[in-house]
């Protein structure tokens, strides 16, 4: 099976290019190459690239090596802590000194063997991730992580449901009790999960999430527990896993409902011996983590349908939250919504408000996608506004797809049928994808299921339309 990963090569020999990318492809599901640096910047901007095979010398200047040196600068002025491994043909151990020292994560001679190629790749790959896991801890432990990657939002919320989570929030977060948040997609549990840690005495501890909607079994467990080198074909070198990463704070399983029962037999047993060994390991490694875990579908069903272990729901529900769906709190609808208006108009500078009309439209929107759809909304319409007045219409481009659907017999894929043919297949997949969120009430990852999307391209389109 390929890796999930994106990879760069970065040649202006085009055979060379066309060796690696055959190569590569075959292990990795992303292989980008280019002919000329000048694009990388563009490249990283566009794609989350893991690691980038980088050439040491570009036409103009054949040997030096300096142009490498120069974009292996300029790509770490961009991400810090993506891998880089320098390719040249005029190898020697001073270059290889030079180049690890500038920051490249490897060096490699050209022309290469194929398996060491993989072998280099395969280690920067999880020297990447590991320092990118790391950075992330680093900065907590600092807590410096609000200045590094911008503050996490509050959880805003003055209705009745609210200020129960709050409490129960406020409790729970002195505790080292496990807990479990459940809600739809987009009420804020992710958020909630920080929240807790940030009020907790681990607070100054990592905070590290994994979703376990996005991973095959095998890879969530090697994600989890870690691995040795050797532990699997793919693995080619040490891997730590959150559990270790998480020792001292918090793990942040989203999506739990999606772990296959193989592995909720290892998570269980994790969470009973406070240990854990990485897969192809024997020495079992002590961990000290709250654990907090996320669910937007009903967990006892999922026990019901023999889905789901009921001893490790057991175990990570001692507390529970549910955050209620924004159409069951509209009191906190227009509070959101100022929040939402102030910081995107102070992100696109516009100085806008709310009409009194425009408030009520909005709390009676039952707003399917939640926060998420909200805040969206509001972006949207706050870019697209001219002057200072927000367009309603604008306000509520989905609510009107909506209501378009609901207006001609839609099949339940939600398929706009229309008097005239409308050959639009943005606005077919927009209701489609909206239809399908409608009819799994939010749940993700049903909705990705159905749609025969991978959980990460469904969010990309629930981006794209607003959703
Ligand atoms: N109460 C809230 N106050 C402010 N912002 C919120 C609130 N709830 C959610 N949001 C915002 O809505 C967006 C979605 O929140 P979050 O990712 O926490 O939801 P989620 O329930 O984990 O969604 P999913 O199940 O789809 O992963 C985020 O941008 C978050 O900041």
């Amino acid at each position: 099976m390929k890796q999930a990963a994106t990879l760069l090569v970065v040649d202006d020999n085009p055979d060379v290019l066309l060796a690696a990318r055959l190569l590569l492809k075959q292990h990795y599901e992303k292989v980008l190459t280019l002919d000329d640096p000048h694009a990388i910047e563009a490249t990283l901007a566009e794609h989350a690239v893991d690691v980038v095979l980088l050439d040491m010398n570009f036409s103009r200047d054949a040997i030096s090596g300096q142009e490498g040196f120069y974009w292996l600068k300029q790509i770490h002025s961009l991400d810090p802590v993506i891998a880089v491994v320098l390719m040249t043909a005029y190898s020697d151990v001073q270059r290889a000194v030079e180049a690890i020292k500038c920051g490249a994560t490897d060096f490699l001679s050209k022309p290469w063997q194929n398996e060491q190629l993989l072998t280099k790749v395969a280690t920067a790959l999880n020297h990447g991730r590991d320092k990118r896991a790391l950075g992330q801890v680093a900065r907590r432990a600092q807590g410096l992580s609000q200045v590094m990657s911008g503050a996490m939002p509050d959880l805003l919320g003055h209705s009745k449901a609210m200020l129960k989570v709050f409490d129960v929030i406020a409790k729970a977060a002195q505790t080292d009790a496990n807990i479990l948040i459940s809600g739809e997609s987009g009420t804020g549990k992710e958020l909630t999960a920080h929240a807790i840690h940030q009020q907790s005495l681990r607070a100054k501890g990592p905070f590290i999430g994994l979703d376990m909607g996005a991973l095959s079994g095998s890879l969530m467990e090697s994600e989890l527990f870690g691995h040795k080198k050797g532990a699997f074909t793919d693995a080619r070198a040490d891997r730590v896993g959150r559990f270790e990463l998480a020792s001292g704070g918090t793990l942040f399983l989203d999506e739990i409902g999606n772990l296959p029962l193989e592995q909720q037999v290892k998570l269980l047993a994790a969470l009973q011996n406070r240990q854990v060994t990485p897969l192809g390991g024997n020495k079992p490694i002590h961990t000290d983590i709250r654990l907090i875990c996320a669910t937007n579908e009903a967990l006892p069903q999922a026990v019901a349908d023999g889905r789901f272990r009921q001893d490790l729901l057991y175990r990570i529900n001692t507390i529970e939250i549910r955050l209620p769906p924004l159409r069951e709190r509209p009191e906190d609808i227009e509070l959101l919504a100022n929040h939402y208006l102030e910081h995107f108009g102070r992100k696109y500078r516009r100085n806008i408000r709310l009409q009194p009309s425009q408030i009520s439209e909005l709390k009676a929107y039952p707003w399917p996608g939640n926060v998420r759809e909200l805040s969206h909304a509001i972006e949207r319409a706050v870019i697209l506004a001219d002057g200072d007045k927000l367009d309603t219409a604008l306000l509520f481009a989905a609510r009107t797809e909506l209501v378009a659907m609901a207006a001609v017999p839609a099949t339940d894929a939600g398929i706009e049928v229309a008097a005239e043919p409308v050959f639009d297949l943005e606005r077919v997949e927009h209701n489609t994808v909206a239809a399908a969120l409608r009819h799994f009430q939010g749940n993700v990852s049903h909705a990705s299921k159905a749609l025969g999307l991978t959980r990460g391209a469904l969010y990309r389109r629930m981006e794209k339309y607003g959703l």
